[in-house]
């Protein structure tokens, strides 16, 4: 079995799996992200999205399966070039000031750019002199960005760096942190719990729940490709028909009303039901309050078959 080496592709597992000593946090994992792309991974805790991203940091080796950055083994010398990881726990030096911060990262990456960690310290009115231990854990949280930032990767996997920013901090900090992939191109992978951070700013979505992929493509295709139907209830506490035919993602009764998410095959619904397209919050909701709802792979988001071979 051989791999087709693609540039094209910032990220692809395929079959992967990681096993702890307690059992399995992430298993059968195949999944394909364009490059280019900001992806949201999404999942509820313990889910496996540290897992996924350490893996792809190669902070942690795979139990089963493989993991590619752009196409290379994530070991190799280049592709670790080409990735930034910002772990949850932002490991940093407290006695460095943020200044010396920053030229530890210049001496250690070739293609470093200075001014776009400068701009990303100042923007987050984190001063140069200031004590790496003395700053808040959001500050600390804008330092190891900068240095992921410096580092000029073309991948940033960031595991839920906004979760210590107060809202209008988050606000900017994703601004700043999204213009500069923009301007270069650079693929995001973002884990995050907060929802409507998502909004207008991810166009790729990876959702995770018990350790395997449940959603995963381009969020205007994951959207289109669902349906929120509302009508009556009918009796008996059954699905009507009229529902049932479709692929159910889930379904809530309010007084006399059913709400439906819905993957349509066919006409999503008959006269007298209300139908529309869910946005992404809904379509995140609905998945993650039905944990046995059918998985979902947009064709670009699944990987391509490994060629037969040597
Ligand atoms: N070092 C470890 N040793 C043993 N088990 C671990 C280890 N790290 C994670 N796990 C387990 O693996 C599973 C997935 O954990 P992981 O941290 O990847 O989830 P997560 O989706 O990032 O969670 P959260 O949203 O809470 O950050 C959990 O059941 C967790 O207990």
């Amino acid at each position: 079995m051989t791999h087709r080496h693609d540039p094209s592709t910032a990220l692809e597992a395929t079959g992967l799996g990681k096993r702890y000593r307690r059992g399995w946090a992430l298993q059968d994992v195949s999944f394909r992200l364009p490059a280019g792309r900001i992806c949201a991974l999404v999942g509820p805790n313990g889910s496996g999205k540290s897992t996924l991203l350490s893996l792809a940091a190669v902070l942690l080796a795979p139990t089963t399966g493989t993991v590619r950055v752009f196409g290379a083994d994530p070991r190799a010398a280049e592709a670790r070039r080409r990735v930034a990881f910002v772990a949850q726990d932002k490991p940093l030096y407290p006695r460095f000031t943020v200044a010396e911060t920053l030229r530890l990262g210049r001496e250690l990456n070739p293609g470093w750019d200075q001014a776009a960690a400068e701009r990303f310290v100042a923007e987050a009115e984190v001063e140069l002199t200031a004590r790496v231990g003395s700053l808040s854990g959001g500050q600390r949280t804008c330092v190891a960005l900068a240095l992921a930032l410096g580092k000029r990767a073309d991948l940033l996997l960031l595991d839920e760096p906004m979760s210590d920013q107060d809202p209008l901090r988050r606000h900017r900090t994703m601004g700043a942190l999204m213009a500069e992939a923009a301007e270069h191109g650079t693929s995001v992978v973002i884990s995050t719990h907060v929802l409507a951070e998502l909004d207008g700013v991810c166009d790729y979505l990876l959702l995770v729940g018990g350790g395997r992929i449940r959603l995963a493509g381009e969020t205007d295709a994951l959207q289109s490709a669902h349906r929120l139907v509302t009508g009556p209830r009918g009796t008996g506490g059954t699905t009507p028909a009229e529902i049932a035919r479709h692929t159910v993602v889930e379904t809530r009764a309010t007084g006399r009303q059913l709400t439906a998410l819905i993957r349509p095959r066919g006409a999503p619904a008959e006269d007298g039901w209300i139908v529309r397209e869910p946005t992404l919050e809904e379509v995140l909701l609905g998945y993650l309050r039905a944990p046995d709802a059918p998985p979902l792979l947009t064709a670009g988001a699944r990987p391509p078959a490994p060629e037969a071979g040597a």
